[in-house]
């Protein structure tokens, strides 16, 4: 059943967080990963989600947090199955986001063969933009996505480059489990993946669309 809240907060549903993970050859290549033949995904509890005004946290248990900045596209209609080329249907909008990424924890989940839930899944690791509707972004392929530190350019990436688009994403996910409104997918970080050190503060941009600040801070063990 659809939320009586507006797609615009679709971060107050409490919906899947879906990410894409490896969809940027060159981001690949800096991790030291092959190229995936399908997408890899893994998903975020909806209590990642952060908003401008609140910190990222740095996890009590992380000494070495990354950013990635990435494309989230927001699903506005149950997707079950759809093939490509009905996908972009079910779109209903857009945002900035970061997949906030314990990389030491990562790097012992990945030696030990377990998922990345404690790497990529702990509370503010999905910072998130305003909505942007669909029809401000008639192509999200044609997207420049970038993210500074205290005011140093890290990433810049441009959408085009993405290994599987955003209709391929959707209908392979969604051969797998339903989309629903309000979910989203977080389409993969391009290069320049990097640390951050609490204080710092991350300020990330889509093209001339919209932009977003947040500062970095520490979790305290057990708040
Ligand atoms: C190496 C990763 O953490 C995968 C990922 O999240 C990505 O965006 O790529
Ligand atoms: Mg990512």
């Amino acid at each position: 059943m659809a939320s009586s809240k507006p797609l615009s907060r679709f971060w107050e549903w409490g919906r899947n967080i879906v990410c894409v993970g490896r969809n940027y050859a060159e981001h690949a290549k800096e991790m030291g990963n092959a190229l995936p033949r399908e997408p890899l995904f893994f998903l975020k509890p909806s209590s990642a989600y952060v908003r401008e005004g609140s910190p990222i946290l740095r996890p009590y248990y992380c000494n070495n947090l990354h950013h990635e900045v990435e494309l989230g596209v927001v699903i506005g209609k149950r997707a079950q199955a759809v093939s490509q080329e009905a996908a972009m249907e079910h779109v209903g909008g857009y945002a900035l986001c970061l997949d906030m990424t314990a990389r030491d924890t990562q790097e012992e989940c990945k030696k030990k063969g377990l998922p990345w839930t404690l790497a990529k899944g702990f509370s503010s690791s999905c910072p998130v933009s305003d909505f942007v509707p669909k029809e401000k972004i008639p192509d999200p392929h044609k997207l420049k996505i970038w993210l500074r530190v205290n005011g140093e350019l890290r990433q810049e990436g441009e959408t085009s480059t993405m290994i599987f688009s955003v209709p391929y994403l959707i209908s392979y996910i969604s051969e797998i489990f339903t989309l629903e409104e309000g979910d989203l997918i977080l389409t993969g970080s391009p290069k320049g993946v990097g640390s951050v050190q609490v204080n710092d503060e991350i300020e990330a941009g889509i093209s001339d669309i919209l932009s977003m600040r947040f500062k970095v801070a520490q979790q305290t063990r057990g708040s």
